[in-house]
């Protein structure tokens, strides 16, 4: 395969329109002005994407089918010059672990918050009855028989 062109970020910048559209996704560009129309999600989300500067962010976030990923190429035109994959990818990895560990403290959050008075009260309201029971079995033995 011919080596991809080196698009600077100023060039992809220019492409931004209905007429003229260019995405960047994981550092690859696309020319999806042909596209625009057929795209299932609408063609607005794609020109807004496009003026992002990188629709890599908004294109994983729609969970695109794998179809979707295989009609990428015919609109790849180039990569985006400078883009470093590799810090990228630990960006990337970095962001879903601090998302992981927000996530695990809002549950921790909301754990506490649902914490009602009944959640107090039953735990002690059956220690009561196993004490009142301990007691009146221990201490109150039936009158004997004779
Ligand atoms: C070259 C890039 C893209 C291609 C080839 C593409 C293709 C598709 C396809 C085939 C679908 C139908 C559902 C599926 O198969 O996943 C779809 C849906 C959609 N896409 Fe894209 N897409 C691209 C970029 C984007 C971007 C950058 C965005 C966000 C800004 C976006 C937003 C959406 C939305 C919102 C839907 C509708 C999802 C739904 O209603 O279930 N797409 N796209």
């Amino acid at each position: 395969m011919a080596e991809l062109r080196k698009i600077p970020a100023s060039e992809v910048a220019f492409h931004s329109s209905k007429k003229d559209c260019w995405l960047v996704i994981d550092g690859k560009v696309y020319d999806v002005t042909e596209f625009l129309e057929d795209h299932p999600g609408g063609e607005e989300v794609l020109v807004y994407a496009s003026g992002t500067g990188d629709a890599t962010q908004s294109f994983e976030d729609v969970g695109h089918s794998s179809t979707a990923r295989s009609m990428m190429s015919s609109y790849l035109i180039g990569v985006l010059d400078g883009y470093d994959a590799d810090a990228q990818a630990a960006l990337k990895n970095k962001s879903a672990a601090s998302r992981g560990r927000e996530a695990s403290r809002a549950n921790l959050d909301q754990g506490w918050e649902s914490f009602t008075l009944v959640d107090f009260l039953l735990p002690l309201l059956i220690l009561a009855v196993a004490v009142v029971s301990w007691y009146m079995l221990t201490f109150k033995s039936p009158p004997s028989e004779d």
